[in-house]
């Protein structure tokens, strides 16, 4: 509310008026305090000015009859005859004399011309007394002229040694010459004792000083006083008071400033001085001011009363007119307004009738296109949330075209109908949850068709909400996602999944193996690792073909489940590899249990297309944490263990132990050492003699390699051959095996026989990758001169297991270089007769292992004569390993064996010592 400025004016007219009033109120209690001060003050300068003059009269009586008797004793001293004069007895009866003495409360004394003390009046011995240095002697001796009385400065007396001042007089003859001195020593505490019984007050200060200043007498404090140099108080006048001195007087509490008054002594040095400090004025000063002080609060408040009384009537009468004329404008406002909602008011109703149409409009829009939305639409009302939950009040075209049901099939019915046996329950009680709290959710689920087809559905629910709030429906928008999620399952399966099997691959394989060794870690369970290894399955694969390998590993992977409980896992890891993990292991003997079981099972035939084929497994397995924690290791030792049993005979399970892997690392060192043995020229070639068994000439040699280890010396190619295979080396071995026999089959040839012939082992690794180096090999022929037919390339069966066309086309090449073809322990494998002829064999070597245990009519004789006349039809010449005695022999030559070879005829030898042996020429048949 705006103040009127009549209404301002008044207001500060009364607040000056208060102020006036107030402040004429303090001037005149100022006033008052200040002249009733000065007052007080000026009584007591009345009062020491004529108590002052008392005391002076007194003093100046008390001084004058001293000072007359003195006269009288000066004047009678002059007119002594001269020899009396100096005569001390007649001075001191002079001075004694009754008459003389008109009070006894003092005495006197003659100093004669030279300051030295004569006699006394008293008893007192003066005579000798030096006083020539007194002020008064001075003052007489030296001022003739003058012979008043002379009051001297106070002092101890030299005899009487009390507080005494001096009155004297100068003594001459009648001629007026000096004599001396007459004076009398005058107690100054007679002098103070009158004093204080003068005082009528105790702070009032009563003071006899000398003119020089000192201060003969004082009361109070005497003593303190006596001789002190009162110039400073004695000669001050009296101060004019002042608002200062009142100032003073409060903050000094009281001392204030004493009222003084000082008077000479009429003819004498001295001064009297009188302090007279104002009565109670302090106190009188404090009085006034609470009095004041009061009478000034009781004016601020009358007047403070009374402007606000003044105010606040006039305030009402102000507020009052200001009421009524806001209550005018309010009215005022509130017609004015009234006609503003009026006309608003009439403004919505049209802007909602507008609305409305559109809104009409917008709804007939938006079902047409809930209608044709590809997307399925389902509402629902937005309860009952128990019994089956909301009933579906619409759906679109869509949804009856993707689940099959007729919006009369739905309608009324709750979503329920969509769900079944894999919908998801946590997924559902998610919904549910999020449709109780009426928020807006999103989901991913598998409905049902009417038909009981299911799809994959992705949803999003959204609560509709009324004007104030409250949720009254939910819509359910919805898209068949059934193509997406198996794309995903697929690419799933593909990243995780063995296509071929259906079993975990070696990546999922691997990453639950992880989660199995640190939940073991945790808990303190074991694990048991095993590695399948299927024995001879290459050459199922080779034999009978790649899909039926493929259904043998099916088979096999079906198996392997067969064998394993819920909660192991089984995975295949590639090629013929299994992997299987046991978890919550109790003892040794589940695991046992199982490799029993998985053995047996892999024994039983399996039905493969029309074969019905037989195999094995070899099974390494391999304990966590027993053996060790880390995943690595643990598939490195399960493997190893799996290579042990398929060494020791396969169709077996081995326990990795340590043994195994101080093996693996003895190998892996031989491996790397292998790598240079080569450069280091640690090979060497030996020969072993193949003799014509018709004859008994050496006609060829086998050529063996040797290697000299610097450290483990001589190592068996039975070892390191499979290592270097392995490897790679046995690539650049072999390249060098070719040139080391070619040169020594080039000089025999020259030097002894030109059909001479060395064959060499070539391992099926050298022909795979960029395979046999054949045009080196040849150029390596042309260099020394020689022809192909002098090497025999012997290679196993092993090699025509594996045979591609790269195999074959390299066999043909070395053909063509004219090197001839020998199949290495022929009779162990699974050897096809079509491949000799194919490839063009030229000797067949039965194996060491027919031979050994030859005998007349046992099997192995059946079988090498079958092989001898098998190959002999083929047009293949035979050559029987591992003779060892002449038995074998004999009966080898009997069944019409071409050629042997074995330790009965020599063990392989040095190039050099199979040389002696040729020169030689010797027969070696027995
Ligand atoms: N018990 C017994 N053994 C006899 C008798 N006569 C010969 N032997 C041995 O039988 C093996 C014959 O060679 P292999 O079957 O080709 O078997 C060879 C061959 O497969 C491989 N090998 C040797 N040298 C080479 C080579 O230069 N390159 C390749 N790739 N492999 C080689 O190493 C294998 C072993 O060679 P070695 O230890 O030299 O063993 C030789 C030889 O010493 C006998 O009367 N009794």
């Amino acid at each position: 509310m705006r103040v009127p400025y009549q209404y301002r004016m008044y207001k500060r007219r009364v607040f000056y008026a208060c102020g006036f009033v107030i402040a004429i109120s303090l001037s005149l209690v100022a006033w008052k305090i200040f002249s009733s001060y000065i007052d007080r003050e000026n009584i007591a300068r009345e009062q020491s000015r004529t108590f002052v003059h008392a005391i002076e009269a007194h003093v100046f009586h008390s001084l004058q009859l001293i000072d007359l008797s003195l006269l009288g004793f000066s004047n009678a001293l002059g007119l002594l005859p001269p020899a009396e004069q100096v005569s001390v007895d007649a001075i001191k009866r002079l001075l004694s004399s009754n008459g003389s003495l008109a009070r006894s409360d003092y005495w006197v004394l003659f100093i004669d011309a030279n300051g030295r003390g004569v006699a006394a009046s008293n008893d007192l011995s003066v005579a000798g007394t030096d006083y020539s240095d007194r002020d008064y002697f001075r003052v007489h001796k030296a001022n003739g002229a003058a012979k008043a009385a002379y009051v001297g400065e106070p002092d101890f007396g030299r005899v009487s040694r009390k507080r005494v001042f001096f009155l004297s007089r100068r003594v001459e003859d009648a001629a007026g010459r000096f004599l001396g001195v007459i004076a009398a020593p005058i107690e100054a505490s007679r002098i103070a004792s009158m004093f204080r019984h003068a005082r009528f007050r105790d702070d009032v200060v009563i003071k006899l000083v000398h003119e020089n200043g000192k201060t003969i007498a004082s009361a109070p404090s005497f003593e303190e006083n006596f001789t002190k140099d009162a110039r400073h108080a004695s000669h001050r006048g009296p101060e004019k008071p002042t608002m200062s001195t009142i100032y003073s007087a409060l903050v000094s509490h009281g001392a204030g400033k004493p009222a003084s008054a000082s008077r000479p002594i009429d003819g004498l040095p001295l001064i009297v001085t009188v302090e007279v400090f104002p009565e109670g004025n302090y106190q009188a000063l404090i009085t006034d001011i609470k009095a004041g002080g009061l009478i000034i609060l009781v004016v601020i408040a009358l007047a403070v009363t009374t402007a606000h009384f003044a105010i606040t009537s006039v305030d009402a009468v102000t507020r009052s007119r200001a009421a009524i004329l806001k209550a005018e404008r309010d009215v005022e406002i509130r017609v004015t307004q009234r006609t503003a909602n009026l006309h608003d008011a009439n403004r919505r109703l049209q802007d909602e009738v507008e609305e409305r149409k559109e809104a009409a409009e917008r709804l007939t829009l938006f079902e047409k296109c809930l209608a044709q939305l590809s997307d399925m639409v389902m509402i629902t009302e937005s309860y009952p949330l128990t019994s089956g939950g909301p009933r579906i009040i619409f759906v679109n075209n869509a949804f009856e075209r993707q689940t099959g049901y007729d919006s009369d099939d739905v309608l009324g019915r709750t979503p329920r109908i969509l769900q079944g046996p894999r919908t998801d329950r946590a997924e559902l009680s998610r919904i549910r949850d999020c449709v109780a709290r009426h928020e807006a959710l999103k989901a991913e689920l598998i409905n049902y068709r009417k038909d009981g087809s299911e799809y994959w559905v992705e949803m999003e629910i959204v609560p509709v909400r009324d004007k104030n709030g409250e949720c009254t429906q939910f819509v359910s928008i919805q898209r068949d996602i059934t193509d997406r999620k198996s794309a995903l399952d697929l690419i799933w399966k593909q990243a995780n999944i063995d296509s071929l099997t259906g079993l975990p691959n070696r990546q999922m394989f691997t990453a639950h193996f992880g989660h199995q060794i640190k939940s073991v870690a945790r808990s303190g369970g074991r694990l048991a690792l095993m590695f399948l290894d299927l024995d001879s399955f290459k050459e199922i694969n080779d034999v009978y073909g790649h899909d039926t390998g493929d259904l043998l590993l099916q088979e096999a992977g079906n198996r392997l489940k067969a064998c394993i409980r819920d909660c192991d896992f089984v995975g295949r890891i590639g090629g013929d590899e299994f992997t299987i993990l046991l978890t919550d292991l109790a003892s040794n003997s589940g695991i046992e249990r199982v490799a029993q079981e998985i053995l047996a099972v892999m024994s039983r035939p399996f039905q493969l297309h029309q074969h019905t084929v037989f195999i094995s497994a070899s099974i390494g397995v391999t304990l966590c944490p027993d053996d060790s924690s880390v995943p690595g290791d643990l598939f490195k030792n399960a493997d190893q263990a799996m290579y042990v049993a398929k060494s020791r005979g396969r169709n077996q399970y081995v326990y990795f132990d340590q043994q195994m892997q101080e093996q693996a690392q003895t190998k892996m060192r031989t491996a790397s050492d292998l790598r240079t043995a080569l450069s280091r020229g640690e090979f060497e070639l030996y020969y072993q003699p193949i003799v014509n068994l018709a004859n008994g000439h050496v006609e060829k040699a086998e050529a063996l390699i040797r290697w000299k280890h610097p450290e483990k010396g001589m190592i068996s190619p039975a070892t390191f051959i499979p290592l270097a295979e392995d490897t790679g080396t046995i690539v650049s071995i072999g390249d060098w095996v070719f040139g080391e026999a070619a040169r020594t089959v080039a000089a025999w040839r020259s030097r002894y026989r030109p059909d001479f012939q060395v064959s060499i082992n070539v391992s099926p690794v050298q022909f795979k990758n960029s395979g046999i180096p054949h045009k080196k090999w040849v150029a390596t022929l042309e260099s020394l001169g020689t022809t192909g037919d002098g090497i025999v390339v012997e290679i196993t069966e092993r090699l025509l297991l594996d045979v591609e066309d790269s195999v074959r086309r390299q066999l043909l090449m070395l053909r063509e270089a004219g090197m001839k073809m020998s199949l290495d322990d022929f009779g162990t494998g699974y050897s096809s007769l079509s491949y000799l002829k194919k490839l063009n064999i030229d000797f067949i070597k039965i194996d060491q292992s027919f031979v050994s245990a030859l005998a007349m009519d046992s099997e192995d004789m059946i079988l090498c004569e079958a092989m001898i006349a098998m190959a002999h039809k083929l047009g293949l010449k035979v050559v029987a390993e591992g003779i060892e005695t002449a038995a074998q022999c004999s009966l080898l030559r009997t069944i019409g064996c071409d050629f042997g070879q074995g330790y009965h005829f020599s063990k392989p030898v040095r190039a050099s010592l199979f040389e002696e042996l040729l020169q030689s020429h010797s027969a070696l048949m027995a």
